[in-house]
């Protein structure tokens, strides 16, 4: 069985209400439909009834979710009531907030801050930034995590890769330019979801970089060497290694050649980029020309779960991306 099927059969059997603000979108539409079918999660989707069944172009059935529109819910005041108090100190006015609150991406987070939902998959059309800032503001960080990232979960067809050809990449979607702090925190989290979503017992967690131990020097280097000495402090029961170049985690023979005796180097099953943009473009490469599943960016450190997709991510990606929250949710 592959991770995938899983995490649905998981998702199954917890039954949790995830909401979708997307919910004009011909993808999320379809997606939804099979998530009732199936009986992945309950899912509410977001929107006016007639732009939704306008955009339902190939007639899927759409009995089996809930629909809300926003503008029109009773629920709409006391979210804006919660919004305004949540958010005055930042200026905002009730009429403002009210506005604000109609907007599907913020009733969505103010449905699962009053419990109305459990779970949040949002992305297909909206930008990462617009899909998180919402969920920043008012779900905000889990006690004692100092700041929110994204991992991919990857599933590739190739046994051979990480786990069973399942990988944990990070941060491909929110951080874009951490710091060696962030970096380390971003290792440890990575390091949770890979455990706890992608099943991967022993995570081996490689550092990235263009250098290998000091093979080239670079301030961009000397982060990478930082945030690597900070996450061994944080976290001494981790395998950690770095700075390590993609062949060394990846390699075992040029793993043993360039950091010989690391535990790490050869069977990286958690690769760490050094900022947003090896991170994005790293999984955009393994996604597309290698042929991997690419599940997410799922969300670490926020209090709820919020996740988003890719604006190229096919329907059957919204199903998986809805399967992994309901998961998530279940430990919340
Ligand atoms: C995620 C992102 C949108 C946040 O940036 P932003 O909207 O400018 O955020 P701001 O700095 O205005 O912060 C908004 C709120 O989010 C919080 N926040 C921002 N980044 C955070 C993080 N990584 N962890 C926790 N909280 C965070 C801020 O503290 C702030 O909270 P407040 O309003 O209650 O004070 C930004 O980091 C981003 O654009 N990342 C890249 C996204 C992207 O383009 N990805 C590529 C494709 S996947
Ligand atoms: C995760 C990501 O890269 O999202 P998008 O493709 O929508 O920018």
């Amino acid at each position: 069985m592959s991770l995938m099927d899983k995490i649905k059969e998981k998702a199954k059997s917890v039954q949790k209400n995830i909401v979708l603000p997307e919910g004009s979108e011909p993808r999320t539409i379809e997606a939804a439909a099979k998530i009732a079918e199936q009986g992945i999660a309950h899912v509410i989707l977001l929107g006016d009834e007639k732009e939704i069944e306008a955009a339902n172009t190939k007639k899927v059935d759409l009995s089996g979710a809930t629909i809300i529109n926003p503008a029109t819910s009773p629920k709409l005041d006391e979210y804006a009531n919660m919004f305004y108090e949540m958010r005055k100190s930042k200026g905002i006015t009730p009429e403002q907030a009210k506005e604000t609150c109609k907007d599907t991406l913020y009733y969505a987070v103010m449905m699962i801050k009053n419990n109305d939902a459990d779970g949040m998959v949002s992305g297909a059309i909206h930008s990462t930034g617009d899909t998180l800032r919402p969920a920043l503001q008012v779900i905000k960080t889990k006690p004692g995590v100092p700041i929110v990232s994204s991992c991919f979960i990857m599933e590739h067809p190739d046994t051979k890769w990480g786990q069973d050809g399942v990988m944990v990449f990070a941060d491909c979607a929110v951080n874009i330019d951490p710091t060696a702090e962030e970096l380390a925190a971003i290792a440890i989290a990575s390091a949770d979801s890979a455990k706890a979503l992608a099943g991967i017992d022993d995570p081996k967690i490689a550092m990235l970089s263009f250098s290998t131990k000091n093979s080239a020097k670079h301030e961009k280097v000397d982060k990478v060497v930082e945030a690597t000495r900070l996450a061994k402090e944080m976290a001494p029961e981790l395998n950690i290694d770095g700075e390590l170049q993609a062949d060394a985690a990846l390699i075992e023979a040029v793993g043993q050649l360039k950091s010989p005796g690391s535990k790490v180097a050869g069977h990286a099953n958690v690769l760490i980029f050094p900022d947003i943009q090896a991170g994005n473009i790293g999984y955009k490469l393994v996604q597309r020309l290698g042929g991997a599943d690419a599940i997410g960016p799922v969300c670490q450190g926020l209090a709820r779960p919020v996740n988003d997709l890719s604006r190229g991510c096919s329907v059957e990606d919204i199903v998986s991306v809805v399967a992994m929250t309901a998961v998530q949710a279940q430990s919340f």
